[in-house]
């Protein structure tokens, strides 16, 4: 093609993918335990980079990287409730375990490895078990051990998540107070620690004055990250849909009432990469693996990092993470934006913030070559001239007396035989003071907003000339309530705040006695309707960002339903408490809808899994009949002081009847807390698949015998009504040796 002349970006990508032989690989021709595990490229291309220091480590690394990964999980959030979960996992758990593995393996019980804690995770709240996700799965044994993973994940107790994967969000070292930004963050294992990390401290503060900003560029993903996350129940969660590498400036009110760009103190960009580190866990990786995925990468990394680092507070910390093991996807893009800073960016030495984690420094001497790894360079001159679209200079190593100074060796660099876990790539950036092409324009990001915000309120407004009746209560200036189906993903329901006159909110004040404390103006519905139904609440500083910036970036989802519309012939109030809220509402709540309960009582309420017939007040402690009698029917908090912790949850008083208002897998997670018999929720599939089998086949046995009868019968002289019934169907159809058959 001649130079100059435009080409066509879809026809050159298929190009290239064609020249660089890779082809979509048949996942369902090829299970995982046929794929074969080596790729020479891949082993000649580390081996020239000198990734282990020894011939002997090498050796380790390569065995390693071709077994497969050990299932790791840990537990969530610091409170006592987690606490508590802990001890009941490292107790009645692990004996469950170890029973397991040893039918599994046919051992002894004192044979079986113990699971165990990782050291470097903060307070041992984080196990490895030596067993695999298959495993798991397909083992008749274990499946007590599944069904507990499966619903205390689901409850949000803890979180099955690779091991190297939970380190940069401690290295990151959130705060309460941090306004944090995760720039790459579907599907969110990663921005649930952060999450975490903000609502540490539940002591010093009711709601966290930080927050959390979760952004992806894949629209689908968003809403993966939405669901993880919503296992928190975190009203200091902001989700965005936008490309991170041209994220745009955001603007949040002082407390003075100014405005100002937004700034964060934690920033993590967690960027897309080869994967190469997840070989363990992804053996498909080993088909595809090929050097121009890096390079194709680090452009893109490298922009995203750069953006993060205009957007972070001067004083801030950025955690750069990959799961490649790869110099150019890691060293290089960092060698790229520190030297551009200028002094601005600094790397710093994390380590100690992960004691006991074992890692290798990051690499100051790295090669890049070839897709074959047939021919090697050191230097961007070695680079024939077709590949210098492909390969970049910054993608060599700085010349030995600049790149010392940028402290390279700095970075962590997991690998997965030093304590047999996936590989991992991890640095931390501080910024001294602003950068030279940080852009702080404020009145142009003002005068730009207001100028959306005109056209989208005339849109909207010649919208509505357009429709009329009952449609025209539909339109919004955020576009219709209903979800639909767009070209970049869907276009989402609006955010309607509260005003400081709400009727809705002077009755819920009223009747659960609600502290002003908990801001009105915070509270929120997903519809523009005269009757509300689900009542969202979130932080300030998250309805601060959505006010002033929703026209700016996409929204995909904030708040934590707290307040549910419940109306039948009983209800003295129209709303009742969601659990999702509780942790958040809870301590604003006044005395009047609050129930004291005993261990006992809370069992036999969350027992009761027919919600037609719940519990009787008659069958319950005295004190709590008791109670109950002064409480009129409506929705309550049901409270359980335990010796080391205290459980808050969603109830119903009835007319004559009291119950738990929450879901099952949070069930099973109480009464595994209450340490109750568990025994009704414990489904073993494989026991259930073997009745289903039996069942099919007697039923299977008894058509054919039925069929067997009916020939036999078709066969014998005709006298009883019942084969005159067959002679019937006999008259009826055209006999033949293929009908009986069939
Ligand atoms: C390594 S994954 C992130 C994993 C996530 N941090 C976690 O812990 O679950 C990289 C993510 O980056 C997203 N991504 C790719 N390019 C992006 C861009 N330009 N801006 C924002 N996100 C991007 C991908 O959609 C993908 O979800």
């Amino acid at each position: 093609m001649a130079r100059g002349k435009k080409q066509n970006p879809f026809a050159a990508r298929k190009r290239q993918k064609r020249e660089n032989g890779y082809e979509r690989p048949d996942r369902r021709s090829q299970p995982y335990e046929e794929i074969k595990r080596d790729n020479p490229f891949f082993i000649k291309y580390y081996n020239l980079q000198k990734i282990c220091a020894t011939e002997d480590e090498w050796t380790q690394f390569l065995a390693c990287i071709r077994d497969n990964l050990p299932t790791t999980f840990r537990v969530t959030g610091f409170k006592d409730e987690a606490k508590a979960l802990l001890k009941i996992i490292e107790t009645e758990m692990f004996s469950e375990y170890v029973r397991a593995v040893a039918e599994l393996h046919q051992k002894l019980p004192e044979q079986v490895e113990r699971p165990l804690c990782l050291p470097w995770y903060p307070n041992g709240m984080a196990y490895q078990l030596h067993l695999t996700r298959k495993d798991i799965r397909r083992s008749e044994p274990l499946f007590r051990l599944h069904n507990f993973l499966i619903v205390e994940t689901t409850a949000g107790s803890i979180s099955r998540q690779e091991a190297v994967s939970m380190i940069p969000p401690i290295v990151l070292d959130v705060k309460p107070t941090d306004k944090v930004l995760d720039m790459c963050a579907a599907p969110g294992s990663k921005t649930a620690q952060l999450i975490e990390a903000l609502h540490a401290a539940p002591e010093d503060h009711r709601i966290p004055p930080g927050f959390v900003l979760a952004n992806d560029v894949d629209n689908n993903r968003c809403y993966m990250l939405v669901h993880q996350a919503k296992r928190l129940n975190s009203p200091c969660l902001l989700v965005t849909n936008h490309d991170s590498s041209v994220f745009p400036n955001l603007i949040r009110t002082q407390p003075d009432g100014s405005k100002s760009i937004l700034k964060f103190d934690k920033i993590l960009c967690d960027v897309p990469c080869s994967g190469d580190g997840t070989l363990r866990k992804n053996p498909d990786i080993w088909m595809k693996w090929n050097l121009a995925q890096a390079y194709n990468l680090h452009g893109i990394q490298y922009r995203i990092v750069r953006r993060g680092a205009e957007m972070l507070e001067v004083g801030g910390r950025l955690v750069y993470s990959t799961c490649s093991l790869n110099p150019i996807e890691n060293e290089a893009v960092l060698q790229r934006i520190i030297k551009d800073s200028d002094g601005a960016l600094e790397l710093v030495d994390a380590g100690h913030l992960v004691p006991g984690l074992k890692y290798n420094p990051g690499m100051t001497n790295w090669k890049l070559a070839t897709k074959d790894v047939d021919q090697v360079f050191s230097t961007f001159d070695e680079v024939p001239e077709n590949l210098h679209t492909i390969i970049r200079p910054a993608m060599f190593p700085l010349p030995s007396d600049e790149l010392t100074k940028l402290g390279l060796e700095k970075c962590l660099r997991v690998l997965p035989h030093l304590q047999d876990t996936g590989g991992f790539f991890v640095a931390v950036i501080e910024k001294r003071r602003q950068l030279s092409f940080e852009k702080n324009d404020l009145q142009t990001l003002l005068e730009q907003t207001s100028k959306v915000e005109d056209a989208t309120a005339a849109a909207a407004e010649s919208q509505k000339e357009g429709e009329t009746g009952e449609d025209s209560a539909k339109s919004v200036p955020w576009g219709p309530q209903r979800k639909r189906r767009r070209l970049h993903g869907y276009k989402e329901d609006p955010y309607v705040f509260f005003g400081q006159n709400d009727a809705d909110y002077d009755n819920i004040k009223e009747f659960y006695q609600l502290d002003e404390a908990l801001e009105k103006t915070c509270l929120l519905t997903r519809c523009l309707t005269e009757k509300k139904k689900n009542i969202y609440y979130c932080s300030e500083p998250i309805r601060d960002l959505v006010v002033n910036n929703e026209h700016n970036i996409k929204i995909i989802n904030t708040g934590v339903k707290t307040f549910v519309r419940c109306e039948n012939r009983h209800t003295v109030h129209p709303y009742r408490l969601a659990q999702e809220g509780l942790q958040t509402s809870n301590a604003f709540m006044g005395q009047t809808r609050r129930i004291e309960v005993e261990r006992e009582d809370l069992v036999l309420l969350l027992n009761c899994t027919d919600p037609t017939k719940p519990p009787s007040t008659l069958e319950l402690k005295p004190a709590t009949q008791q109670r109950c009698k002064e409480l009129g029917v409506g929705s309550c908090i049901l409270k359980y002081v335990d010796e080391a912790f205290t459980l808050f949850v969603v109830g119903w008083r009835g007319t004559s009847s009291l119950r738990a208002y929450v879901d099952k897998d949070e069930t099973i997670h109480i009464l595994r807390l209450l340490r109750a018999d568990l025994s009704k929720f414990e489904v073993n599939k494989y026991e259930e698949a073997k009745k289903a089998a039996a069942a099919a086949a007697a039923a299977a046995a008894a058509e054919s015998a039925t069929a067997e009868k009916a020939t036999a019968q078709a066969d014998e002289p005709k006298e009883t009504g019942e084969s005159a019934a067959v002679d019937k169907v006999d008259e009826d159809k055209p006999s033949t040796p293929m009908d009986t058959e069939s």
